[in-house]
């Protein structure tokens, strides 16, 4: 017989009662509670199994604690911490980790940085069960490590296992159709070595310095690569032609060209990788900034032309192309259609 068996063999209900805190000494919290002092705190007080005492009376009628539940979980039930904990851990695959239950929460965490793998999906499904909360970042979000990922929640501190069961069935089912890969992921980025072109005559004369150069570099550095070389070039369709031969010769895992991406005469960045030999998969991204970029790939290595805008806003469509880029994606024409939906973040 176990704890929620009847004498007869029944399985046992949940049972809950609410005790006034004042007859509760010498109980134990049946669930964590939660303090809000707005501005300044919001989390557990009192955790879970917490044994109470006279002196906590005070405390727990200070966040509005007049009555404690004590509960005896049914046979057919989960706690609020089980459930989240099991949906959690139905979901994590590679690069993530879960934090302990807090407050019927469960976080998946990036055990690195990486790119978030996300199936919008079946994350719908999910939430479509109800009682089971999973709220994500979107797919493809670039997730430093120790970033939340995703987090799970119980809605009722006791829920149905079958909500659970039908949840862990469609991550399963996600699993079987994708050769047991795991839902939730954040996928390694590799170290790239790129080389850079930096354009703009006023630059290439010294009339002003090169702002485009730092920035790329520390983008890139950021997510584990580096430029390895940069040069500049006057605004000269032919020379910006022969430097990119000469970077693709070099064998470098990626090409980027700064400037002269956009309508006036002089800017010729466009046309110069195309000439290259580039195979175009767009000139221009539905973002904005950075709606003037252009990626294509050169016998197979990524070549970027970079628009001005990347020098001066901190997330433009180079942010979001980049660490795909990184992680090994070889980037199409619906990807880029579909950064539209969106997209729009400044201009
Ligand atoms: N009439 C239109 N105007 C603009 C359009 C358009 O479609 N029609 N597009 C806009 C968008 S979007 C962008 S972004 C910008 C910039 O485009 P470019 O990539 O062609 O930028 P440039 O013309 O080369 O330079 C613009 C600006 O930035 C300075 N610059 C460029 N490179 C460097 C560098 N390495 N270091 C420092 N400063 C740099 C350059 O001197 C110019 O001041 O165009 C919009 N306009
Ligand atoms: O390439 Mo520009 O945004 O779109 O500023």
């Amino acid at each position: 017989m176990n704890g929620n068996e009847t004498s007869d063999g029944q399985l046992q209900s949940t049972v809950m009662r609410e005790i006034p805190v004042e007859e509760a000494v010498g109980m134990r919290l049946a669930h964590d509670l939660t303090q809000i002092v707005p501005g300044q705190f919001k989390g557990r007080k009192y955790k879970r199994g917490h044994l109470i005492t006279e002196a906590d009376i005070p405390g727990l009628l200070d966040i509005g604690k007049a009555h404690i539940y004590t509960l005896d979980i049914g046979d057919n039930d989960l706690h609020e911490d089980e459930a989240a904990g099991r949906l959690a851990a139905s979901l994590q695959g590679e690069g993530i980790v879960l934090s302990e239950p807090h407050e019927g929460k469960v976080s998946l965490r990036a055990q690195r940085t990486g790119l978030a793998v996300i199936p919008p999906e079946l994350v719908e499904s999910i939430n479509r069960i109800g009682d089971i909360a999973l709220a994500t970042v979107r797919h493809h979000t670039l997730v430093r490590e120790g970033q939340p990922v995703a987090a799970t929640r119980a809605i009722p501190l006791v829920l149905p296992k079958e909500k659970v069961e039908a949840a862990e069935k469609l991550a399963q089912a996600y699993r079987l159709e994708n050769d047991g890969a795991a839902p939730i992921t954040v996928r390694p980025l590799k170290k790239f070595r790129v080389g850079l072109l930096t354009t703009g005559s006023e630059v290439f004369s010294g009339r002003i310095e090169d702002k485009f150069g730092p920035v790329v570099r520390a983008k890139l550095e950021a997510l584990g690569s580096e430029v390895v070389e940069q040069r500049f070039t006057p605004d000269d369709r032919h020379t910006i032609v022969n430097h990119i031969r000469s970077l693709f010769d070099s064998g470098y895992d990626m090409i980027l060209v700064t400037g002269g991406m956009s309508v006036d005469p002089d800017d010729r960045t466009p046309g110069a990788i195309r000439e290259a030999g580039a195979h175009i998969v767009s000139y221009g991204t539905p973002m904005l900034p950075g709606s003037m970029l252009l990626i294509g790939y050169l016998a197979g290595v990524p070549i970027m032309g970079l628009p001005g805008c990347v020098m001066h806003d901190p997330h433009t469509s180079f942010d979001v192309l980049l660490p795909r880029i990184l992680a090994g994606d070889t980037i199409t024409r619906e990807d880029i259609v579909t950064m539209g939906y969106g997209g729009l973040h400044g201009c």
